[in-house]
Protein backbone atom coordinates (compact mmCIF):
# COMPACT_ATOMS: atom_id res chain seq x y z
CA UNK A 1 0.00 0.00 0.00
CA UNK A 2 1.35 3.21 -1.27
CA UNK A 3 2.36 6.12 1.77
CA UNK A 4 3.68 9.70 1.23
CA UNK A 5 6.36 10.82 2.82
CA UNK A 6 6.01 14.70 4.00
CA UNK A 7 8.90 17.35 4.93
CA UNK A 8 6.98 20.05 6.51
CA UNK A 9 7.54 23.88 6.72
CA UNK A 10 8.14 24.41 3.42
CA UNK A 11 6.13 27.37 2.06
CA UNK A 12 3.98 27.29 -1.37
CA UNK A 13 4.02 28.85 -4.03
CA UNK A 14 3.54 28.61 -7.81
CA UNK A 15 0.48 27.38 -9.77
CA UNK A 16 -1.65 24.31 -9.84
CA UNK A 17 -4.49 23.48 -12.73
CA UNK A 18 -7.46 22.03 -10.82
CA UNK A 19 -8.86 18.89 -12.27
CA UNK A 20 -12.76 18.48 -12.94
CA UNK A 21 -14.66 17.69 -9.90
CA UNK A 22 -14.86 13.77 -8.58
CA UNK A 23 -18.46 14.30 -7.86
CA UNK A 24 -19.95 15.54 -10.82
CA UNK A 25 -17.75 13.54 -13.41
CA UNK A 26 -19.31 10.39 -11.71
CA UNK A 27 -23.04 11.05 -11.80
CA UNK A 28 -22.35 12.57 -15.54
CA UNK A 29 -20.15 8.84 -16.58
CA UNK A 30 -23.87 6.99 -15.44
CA UNK A 31 -25.76 9.64 -17.41
CA UNK A 32 -24.47 8.15 -20.36
CA UNK A 33 -26.00 4.38 -20.10
CA UNK A 34 -29.64 6.89 -20.62
CA UNK A 35 -28.39 6.54 -24.27
CA UNK A 36 -27.88 4.72 -27.05
CA UNK A 37 -25.84 7.41 -28.88
CA UNK A 38 -22.03 8.53 -27.44
CA UNK A 39 -21.71 10.97 -25.17
CA UNK A 40 -18.25 12.87 -25.03
CA UNK A 41 -16.94 13.95 -21.96
CA UNK A 42 -14.05 16.47 -21.23
CA UNK A 43 -12.05 17.63 -17.64
CA UNK A 44 -12.79 13.87 -16.39
CA UNK A 45 -10.25 13.58 -13.77
CA UNK A 46 -7.80 10.53 -13.48
CA UNK A 47 -8.70 9.11 -10.61
CA UNK A 48 -8.96 5.57 -8.92
CA UNK A 49 -12.66 6.19 -8.61
CA UNK A 50 -13.35 7.28 -12.08
CA UNK A 51 -11.58 3.92 -13.19
CA UNK A 52 -13.91 2.36 -10.96
CA UNK A 53 -17.10 3.46 -12.47
CA UNK A 54 -15.73 2.52 -15.63
CA UNK A 55 -14.90 -1.00 -14.60
CA UNK A 56 -17.87 -1.20 -13.60
CA UNK A 57 -20.01 0.67 -16.56
CA UNK A 58 -17.80 -1.90 -18.69
CA UNK A 59 -19.53 -4.82 -16.99
CA UNK A 60 -22.72 -3.37 -18.10
CA UNK A 61 -22.05 -3.32 -21.86
CA UNK A 62 -20.50 0.12 -22.22
CA UNK A 63 -17.57 0.85 -24.60
CA UNK A 64 -15.47 3.71 -23.22
CA UNK A 65 -12.01 5.37 -23.79
CA UNK A 66 -10.35 7.67 -21.35
CA UNK A 67 -7.49 9.73 -23.01
CA UNK A 68 -4.58 11.39 -21.07
CA UNK A 69 -6.05 14.70 -21.94
CA UNK A 70 -9.32 13.71 -19.87
CA UNK A 71 -11.61 13.31 -22.86
CA UNK A 72 -13.60 10.14 -22.34
CA UNK A 73 -15.98 8.56 -24.70
CA UNK A 74 -19.40 6.60 -23.99
CA UNK A 75 -21.03 4.41 -26.16
CA UNK A 76 -24.03 2.59 -24.03
CA UNK A 77 -25.43 0.76 -27.80
CA UNK A 78 -25.11 -2.49 -26.35
CA UNK A 79 -25.71 -3.11 -22.72
CA UNK A 80 -25.69 -6.42 -21.89
CA UNK A 81 -26.11 -6.52 -18.32
CA UNK A 82 -28.36 -4.77 -15.72
CA UNK A 83 -26.85 -5.75 -12.69
CA UNK A 84 -23.72 -4.02 -10.66
CA UNK A 85 -21.60 -6.42 -9.19
CA UNK A 86 -20.59 -5.89 -5.32
CA UNK A 87 -16.86 -6.22 -6.07
CA UNK A 88 -17.15 -2.92 -8.11
CA UNK A 89 -19.89 -1.29 -5.87
CA UNK A 90 -18.13 -1.83 -2.72
CA UNK A 91 -15.80 0.67 -2.42
CA UNK A 92 -17.59 4.02 -4.05
CA UNK A 93 -20.81 5.22 -2.80
CA UNK A 94 -21.16 7.04 -6.58
CA UNK A 95 -22.32 3.91 -7.70
CA UNK A 96 -25.41 3.58 -6.96
CA UNK A 97 -26.08 5.96 -9.81
CA UNK A 98 -26.11 3.07 -12.24
CA UNK A 99 -30.01 2.31 -10.76
CA UNK A 100 -31.68 5.14 -12.20
CA UNK A 101 -30.52 4.75 -15.78
CA UNK A 102 -30.81 1.40 -16.14
CA UNK A 103 -34.54 1.11 -14.49
CA UNK A 104 -35.61 3.97 -16.95
CA UNK A 105 -33.90 3.16 -20.21
CA UNK A 106 -34.03 -1.00 -19.41
CA UNK A 107 -37.02 -1.57 -16.97
CA UNK A 108 -34.43 -3.49 -14.72
CA UNK A 109 -32.02 -3.42 -12.27
CA UNK A 110 -29.89 -5.56 -9.81
CA UNK A 111 -27.33 -2.91 -7.85
CA UNK A 112 -25.01 -3.54 -5.14
CA UNK A 113 -25.53 -1.80 -2.03
CA UNK A 114 -22.73 0.88 -2.73
CA UNK A 115 -20.23 1.59 -0.18
CA UNK A 116 -17.64 4.48 -0.10
CA UNK A 117 -16.33 6.57 2.59
CA UNK A 118 -17.21 5.59 6.12
CA UNK A 119 -18.37 8.56 7.35
CA UNK A 120 -21.41 7.17 8.47
CA UNK A 121 -24.37 4.86 7.91
CA UNK A 122 -25.19 6.08 4.38
CA UNK A 123 -28.29 4.79 3.58
CA UNK A 124 -29.79 5.10 0.37
CA UNK A 125 -33.87 4.96 1.49
CA UNK A 126 -34.70 8.06 -0.41
CA UNK A 127 -33.10 7.28 -3.83
CA UNK A 128 -35.56 3.86 -3.32
CA UNK A 129 -38.65 5.92 -1.98
CA UNK A 130 -38.82 8.18 -4.80
CA UNK A 131 -38.33 5.44 -7.58
CA UNK A 132 -41.19 3.72 -5.86
CA UNK A 133 -43.43 6.59 -6.20
CA UNK A 134 -42.61 6.72 -9.46
CA UNK A 135 -43.97 2.86 -10.31
CA UNK A 136 -40.87 1.02 -9.58
CA UNK A 137 -41.29 -2.09 -7.79
CA UNK A 138 -37.95 -2.41 -5.27
CA UNK A 139 -37.10 -5.13 -2.83
CA UNK A 140 -33.30 -5.73 -1.37
CA UNK A 141 -32.21 -9.32 -1.95
CA UNK A 142 -29.02 -10.60 -0.88
CA UNK A 143 -27.27 -7.50 -0.34
CA UNK A 144 -28.92 -5.97 -3.94
CA UNK A 145 -31.34 -3.41 -5.07
CA UNK A 146 -33.43 -5.68 -7.30
CA UNK A 147 -35.65 -2.90 -9.22
CA UNK A 148 -38.23 -3.34 -11.89
CA UNK A 149 -40.46 -0.85 -13.81
CA UNK A 150 -42.48 -1.16 -16.91
CA UNK A 151 -42.20 2.59 -17.80
CA UNK A 152 -41.78 4.98 -15.09
CA UNK A 153 -43.93 7.70 -14.53
CA UNK A 154 -43.63 11.47 -12.86
CA UNK A 155 -44.67 12.54 -9.59
CA UNK A 156 -43.50 14.96 -6.55
CA UNK A 157 -41.12 13.19 -4.77
CA UNK A 158 -40.30 15.01 -1.28
CA UNK A 159 -36.98 13.41 -0.44
CA UNK A 160 -36.84 13.37 3.61
CA UNK A 161 -33.55 14.80 3.94
CA UNK A 162 -31.34 16.74 1.18
CA UNK A 163 -29.56 14.16 -0.47
CA UNK A 164 -27.07 14.25 -3.24
CA UNK A 165 -26.50 11.56 -5.21
CA UNK A 166 -30.42 11.00 -4.21
CA UNK A 167 -31.34 14.07 -6.18
CA UNK A 168 -29.16 12.93 -9.05
CA UNK A 169 -30.61 9.18 -9.57
CA UNK A 170 -34.16 10.42 -9.13
CA UNK A 171 -33.16 13.37 -11.61
CA UNK A 172 -32.29 10.40 -14.28
CA UNK A 173 -34.73 8.57 -13.34
CA UNK A 174 -37.18 10.68 -14.38
CA UNK A 175 -35.20 12.54 -17.88
CA UNK A 176 -37.13 9.70 -19.54
CA UNK A 177 -40.33 8.49 -17.59
CA UNK A 178 -43.92 9.35 -18.75
CA UNK A 179 -44.97 13.01 -17.84
CA UNK A 180 -43.89 15.64 -15.19
CA UNK A 181 -41.67 14.69 -11.95
CA UNK A 182 -41.17 17.48 -9.51
CA UNK A 183 -38.49 16.86 -6.90
CA UNK A 184 -38.59 19.00 -3.99
CA UNK A 185 -35.95 19.45 -1.28
CA UNK A 186 -34.16 18.53 -3.90
CA UNK A 187 -29.48 19.32 -3.74
CA UNK A 188 -28.65 22.42 -5.09
CA UNK A 189 -25.15 21.50 -5.42
CA UNK A 190 -23.57 22.72 -8.27
CA UNK A 191 -22.49 19.11 -9.59
CA UNK A 192 -26.34 18.60 -9.63
CA UNK A 193 -26.56 22.00 -12.06
CA UNK A 194 -23.46 19.89 -14.37
CA UNK A 195 -25.18 16.96 -14.48
CA UNK A 196 -28.64 18.73 -15.36
CA UNK A 197 -26.82 20.97 -18.15
CA UNK A 198 -25.37 17.48 -19.78
CA UNK A 199 -29.09 15.67 -19.45
CA UNK A 200 -30.16 18.78 -20.91
CA UNK A 201 -27.60 18.53 -23.76
CA UNK A 202 -29.02 14.66 -24.55
CA UNK A 203 -32.55 16.18 -25.33
CA UNK A 204 -33.67 15.80 -21.72
CA UNK A 205 -36.74 18.89 -19.80
CA UNK A 206 -35.10 19.72 -16.76
CA UNK A 207 -35.85 23.18 -15.05
CA UNK A 208 -34.79 24.64 -11.65
CA UNK A 209 -31.75 23.15 -11.26
CA UNK A 210 -29.61 24.68 -8.81
CA UNK A 211 -32.32 25.69 -6.78
CA UNK A 212 -34.86 23.25 -3.97
CA UNK A 213 -37.44 22.26 -6.48
CA UNK A 214 -36.30 20.72 -10.08
CA UNK A 215 -38.65 19.74 -12.57
CA UNK A 216 -38.29 17.47 -15.16
CA UNK A 217 -40.67 16.95 -18.06
CA UNK A 218 -40.11 13.02 -19.43
CA UNK A 219 -39.15 12.24 -22.95
CA UNK A 220 -39.10 9.30 -25.00
CA UNK A 221 -35.44 8.86 -25.79
CA UNK A 222 -32.20 11.06 -25.40
CA UNK A 223 -29.33 11.25 -28.04
CA UNK A 224 -25.62 11.86 -27.49
CA UNK A 225 -23.91 14.89 -26.43
CA UNK A 226 -20.58 16.69 -25.69
CA UNK A 227 -19.74 18.39 -22.37
CA UNK A 228 -17.02 20.05 -19.84
CA UNK A 229 -17.03 18.44 -16.22
CA UNK A 230 -17.12 21.34 -13.89
CA UNK A 231 -13.80 22.17 -11.93
CA UNK A 232 -13.61 20.56 -8.63
CA UNK A 233 -14.25 23.15 -5.90
CA UNK A 234 -13.25 20.64 -3.05
CA UNK A 235 -9.75 20.41 -4.26
CA UNK A 236 -9.60 23.86 -5.05
CA UNK A 237 -10.26 24.73 -1.65
CA UNK A 238 -8.17 22.08 0.22
CA UNK A 239 -4.80 23.62 -1.96
CA UNK A 240 -6.15 26.92 -0.37
CA UNK A 241 -5.92 25.43 2.96
CA UNK A 242 -2.42 23.97 2.43
CA UNK A 243 -1.42 27.40 1.74
CA UNK A 244 -3.26 29.24 4.40
CA UNK A 245 -0.95 26.43 6.71
CA UNK A 246 2.05 27.31 5.72
CA UNK A 247 1.90 30.87 4.29
CA UNK A 248 3.17 31.52 0.52
CA UNK A 249 0.90 32.43 -2.54
CA UNK A 250 -0.78 30.00 -4.93
CA UNK A 251 -2.37 30.24 -8.02
CA UNK A 252 -5.41 27.92 -8.96
CA UNK A 253 -5.88 28.18 -12.97
CA UNK A 254 -9.20 26.19 -14.23
CA UNK A 255 -11.04 26.53 -11.02
CA UNK A 256 -14.57 27.39 -10.67
CA UNK A 257 -14.92 30.25 -7.68
CA UNK A 258 -18.79 31.04 -8.13
CA UNK A 259 -19.10 27.29 -6.51
CA UNK A 260 -16.60 28.15 -3.99
CA UNK A 261 -18.88 30.96 -1.91
CA UNK A 262 -18.69 29.59 1.87
CA UNK A 263 -15.28 27.88 1.69
CA UNK A 264 -13.69 31.01 0.17
CA UNK A 265 -15.51 33.43 2.76
CA UNK A 266 -14.07 30.99 5.56
CA UNK A 267 -11.07 31.07 4.42
CA UNK A 268 -10.39 34.65 4.35
CA UNK A 269 -11.75 34.76 8.20
CA UNK A 270 -9.41 32.46 8.48
CA UNK A 271 -6.78 35.32 7.31
CA UNK A 272 -5.84 34.38 3.83
CA UNK A 273 -5.99 36.95 1.09
CA UNK A 274 -8.12 35.54 -1.69
CA UNK A 275 -8.95 37.71 -5.23
CA UNK A 276 -11.09 35.91 -8.36
CA UNK A 277 -11.40 35.46 -11.24
CA UNK A 278 -13.73 33.66 -13.99
CA UNK A 279 -11.85 30.66 -13.87
CA UNK A 280 -8.73 31.45 -11.52
CA UNK A 281 -8.00 32.31 -7.58
CA UNK A 282 -5.53 33.79 -5.95
CA UNK A 283 -4.42 33.23 -2.70
CA UNK A 284 -1.72 33.70 -0.57
CA UNK A 285 -1.02 33.87 3.48
CA UNK A 286 2.04 36.01 5.19
CA UNK A 287 0.66 35.18 9.00
CA UNK A 288 -0.42 32.65 11.57
CA UNK A 289 -4.26 31.70 10.63
CA UNK A 290 -6.97 32.79 12.47
CA UNK A 291 -9.33 29.69 14.63
CA UNK A 292 -12.58 29.76 12.46
CA UNK A 293 -15.46 27.99 13.48
CA UNK A 294 -17.92 26.80 11.16
CA UNK A 295 -20.82 24.18 10.43
CA UNK A 296 -21.00 22.04 7.81
CA UNK A 297 -24.33 22.45 5.34
CA UNK A 298 -26.15 22.17 2.19
CA UNK A 299 -24.69 23.73 -0.77
CA UNK A 300 -24.81 26.85 -0.77
CA UNK A 301 -23.48 26.23 2.94
CA UNK A 302 -20.24 25.17 4.07
CA UNK A 303 -19.20 21.01 2.15
CA UNK A 304 -19.02 18.62 5.19
CA UNK A 305 -16.17 17.72 2.12
CA UNK A 306 -14.38 20.66 3.28
CA UNK A 307 -14.61 20.09 7.24
CA UNK A 308 -11.65 17.74 7.65
CA UNK A 309 -9.39 20.22 5.73
CA UNK A 310 -10.63 23.41 7.56
CA UNK A 311 -10.09 21.43 10.47
CA UNK A 312 -6.38 21.06 9.84
CA UNK A 313 -5.89 24.43 8.98
CA UNK A 314 -7.58 25.60 12.27
CA UNK A 315 -5.08 22.95 14.34
CA UNK A 316 -2.60 25.68 14.34
CA UNK A 317 -4.66 28.97 14.08
CA UNK A 318 -4.20 31.53 16.92
CA UNK A 319 -7.33 30.85 18.95
CA UNK A 320 -10.09 28.42 19.71
CA UNK A 321 -12.35 27.00 16.76
CA UNK A 322 -15.47 25.40 17.44
CA UNK A 323 -17.14 23.31 14.09
CA UNK A 324 -19.95 21.51 13.66
CA UNK A 325 -20.68 18.68 11.31
CA UNK A 326 -24.61 18.41 10.78
CA UNK A 327 -24.04 16.00 7.58
CA UNK A 328 -22.70 12.99 8.61
CA UNK A 329 -22.62 11.42 11.51
CA UNK A 330 -18.83 9.45 11.81
CA UNK A 331 -16.74 12.41 10.12
CA UNK A 332 -14.32 13.07 12.75
CA UNK A 333 -12.04 10.16 12.23
CA UNK A 334 -8.83 12.37 11.42
CA UNK A 335 -8.95 13.97 14.47
CA UNK A 336 -7.22 11.27 16.45
CA UNK A 337 -3.89 11.15 13.75
CA UNK A 338 -3.86 15.01 13.64
CA UNK A 339 -3.63 14.55 17.34
CA UNK A 340 -1.03 12.22 17.13
CA UNK A 341 0.98 15.33 15.09
CA UNK A 342 0.22 17.54 18.50
CA UNK A 343 -3.25 19.30 17.75
CA UNK A 344 -5.97 19.89 20.51
CA UNK A 345 -9.34 19.04 19.56
CA UNK A 346 -12.31 17.42 21.70
CA UNK A 347 -15.27 15.87 20.18
CA UNK A 348 -18.43 15.89 22.11
CA UNK A 349 -20.82 14.29 19.48
CA UNK A 350 -21.24 16.73 16.01
CA UNK A 351 -19.43 19.18 17.37
CA UNK A 352 -15.85 19.30 17.83
CA UNK A 353 -13.60 22.51 19.78
CA UNK A 354 -10.02 23.01 18.15
CA UNK A 355 -7.64 24.78 20.29
CA UNK A 356 -4.92 26.11 17.80
CA UNK A 357 -1.32 25.23 19.15
CA UNK A 358 1.46 27.08 17.61
CA UNK A 359 3.17 24.29 15.72
CA UNK A 360 2.66 20.54 15.36
CA UNK A 361 5.25 18.29 15.08
CA UNK A 362 5.40 15.27 12.27
CA UNK A 363 3.97 11.58 12.84
CA UNK A 364 3.18 8.28 11.11
CA UNK A 365 -0.42 8.81 10.52
CA UNK A 366 -2.88 7.02 9.15
CA UNK A 367 -5.90 7.89 6.37
CA UNK A 368 -9.28 6.59 7.10
CA UNK A 369 -11.18 8.42 4.03
CA UNK A 370 -10.59 10.47 0.93
CA UNK A 371 -10.69 13.99 3.23
CA UNK A 372 -9.50 13.06 6.42
CA UNK A 373 -6.31 12.24 4.23
CA UNK A 374 -6.33 15.44 2.61
CA UNK A 375 -6.38 16.83 6.11
CA UNK A 376 -3.44 14.84 7.18
CA UNK A 377 -1.33 15.78 4.41
CA UNK A 378 -1.76 19.63 4.87
CA UNK A 379 -1.09 19.08 8.57
CA UNK A 380 2.15 16.85 7.42
CA UNK A 381 3.12 19.95 5.37
CA UNK A 382 2.58 22.62 7.65
CA UNK A 383 4.57 20.56 10.99
CA UNK A 384 7.32 20.69 11.98
CA UNK A 385 10.03 17.28 10.76
CA UNK A 386 8.62 14.20 9.14
CA UNK A 387 5.53 13.07 8.31
CA UNK A 388 4.07 9.61 6.65
CA UNK A 389 0.67 9.37 5.78
CA UNK A 390 -0.41 5.66 5.20
CA UNK A 391 -3.23 3.97 3.61
CA UNK A 392 -3.41 6.37 0.86
CA UNK A 393 -5.39 4.90 -1.51
CA UNK A 394 -8.30 6.94 0.15
CA UNK A 395 -6.49 10.02 -1.52
CA UNK A 396 -6.62 8.85 -4.63
CA UNK A 397 -10.23 7.50 -5.18
CA UNK A 398 -10.43 11.73 -5.20
CA UNK A 399 -7.34 13.64 -5.46
CA UNK A 400 -5.55 13.41 -8.88
CA UNK A 401 -1.60 13.70 -8.77
CA UNK A 402 -1.88 15.55 -5.66
CA UNK A 403 1.50 14.85 -4.31
CA UNK A 404 3.27 16.38 -7.91
CA UNK A 405 1.02 18.92 -8.03
CA UNK A 406 2.28 19.94 -3.94
CA UNK A 407 5.55 19.38 -5.37
CA UNK A 408 5.46 21.55 -8.20
CA UNK A 409 4.44 24.24 -5.58
CA UNK A 410 7.78 23.75 -3.32
CA UNK A 411 6.11 21.36 -1.40
CA UNK A 412 8.72 18.42 0.32
CA UNK A 413 6.14 15.14 -0.50
CA UNK A 414 7.29 11.91 -2.19
CA UNK A 415 5.15 8.67 -2.93
CA UNK A 416 6.63 5.26 -1.10
CA UNK A 417 5.79 2.83 -3.30
CA UNK A 418 4.97 -0.72 -1.03
CA UNK A 419 4.18 -4.08 -3.09
CA UNK A 420 0.90 -4.59 -2.07
C1 LIG B 1 -20.36 10.86 -4.93
C2 LIG B 1 -20.83 12.06 -4.23
O1 LIG B 1 -21.34 12.99 -4.83
N1 LIG B 1 -20.60 12.10 -2.91
C3 LIG B 1 -21.00 13.27 -2.15
C4 LIG B 1 -22.45 13.12 -1.81
O2 LIG B 1 -22.62 11.92 -1.08
P1 LIG B 1 -24.07 11.35 -0.86
O3 LIG B 1 -24.91 11.67 -2.04
O4 LIG B 1 -23.89 9.95 -0.45
O5 LIG B 1 -24.59 12.20 0.36
P2 LIG B 1 -26.11 12.60 0.65
O6 LIG B 1 -26.30 14.02 0.26
O7 LIG B 1 -27.00 11.59 0.01
O8 LIG B 1 -26.18 12.43 2.21
C5 LIG B 1 -26.63 13.45 3.09
C6 LIG B 1 -27.19 12.82 4.34
O9 LIG B 1 -28.41 12.15 4.03
C7 LIG B 1 -28.39 10.81 4.47
N2 LIG B 1 -29.16 10.00 3.49
C8 LIG B 1 -28.92 10.13 2.16
C9 LIG B 1 -29.65 9.40 1.23
C10 LIG B 1 -30.63 8.51 1.69
O10 LIG B 1 -31.31 7.81 0.92
N3 LIG B 1 -30.85 8.40 3.02
C11 LIG B 1 -30.14 9.13 3.95
O11 LIG B 1 -30.35 9.00 5.16
C12 LIG B 1 -26.89 10.44 4.49
O12 LIG B 1 -26.61 9.35 5.33
C13 LIG B 1 -26.28 11.76 4.98
O13 LIG B 1 -26.36 11.83 6.38
O14 LIG B 1 -22.86 14.26 -1.03
C14 LIG B 1 -22.18 14.36 0.25
C15 LIG B 1 -22.77 15.54 0.98
O15 LIG B 1 -22.46 16.71 0.34
C16 LIG B 1 -20.68 14.49 0.00
O16 LIG B 1 -20.03 14.41 1.25
C17 LIG B 1 -20.17 13.38 -0.89
O17 LIG B 1 -18.84 13.67 -1.29
C1 LIG C 1 -17.35 11.46 0.80
C2 LIG C 1 -16.83 11.60 -0.42
O1 LIG C 1 -16.93 10.72 -1.42
P1 LIG C 1 -17.94 9.48 -1.57
O2 LIG C 1 -19.32 10.02 -1.51
O3 LIG C 1 -17.61 8.99 -2.96
O4 LIG C 1 -17.63 8.51 -0.49
C3 LIG C 1 -16.05 12.82 -0.77
O5 LIG C 1 -15.89 13.08 -1.98
O6 LIG C 1 -15.58 13.51 0.14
Amino acid sequence: MDKLHITGGTRLNGEVTISGAKNAALPILCASLLTADTVTLHNVPALNDIGTTLRLLKQLGVQSDHSKDGIVHLDASQVTSLEAPYELVKTMRASILVLGPLLTRFGEARVSLPGGCAIGQRPVDQHIKGLEAMGADIKIEHGFVVAKATRLKGTAIRTDMVTVTGTENLMMAAVLAEGRTTLENAAREPEIVDLAELLNKMGARIQGHGTDQIIIDGVERLHGASHQVVADRIEAGTFLCAVGATGGEIMLRQAAPHTMGAVISKLEEAGLTIECGDDWIRGSMSKRPRATGFRTREYPGFPTDMQAQLMALNTIADGTAVIVENIFENRYMHVQELGRMGAQIDIDGHTAVVTGVPQLSGATVMATDLRASASLVIAGLAAFGETTVERIYHLDRGYERMEEKLRSIGAQITRLQEAA
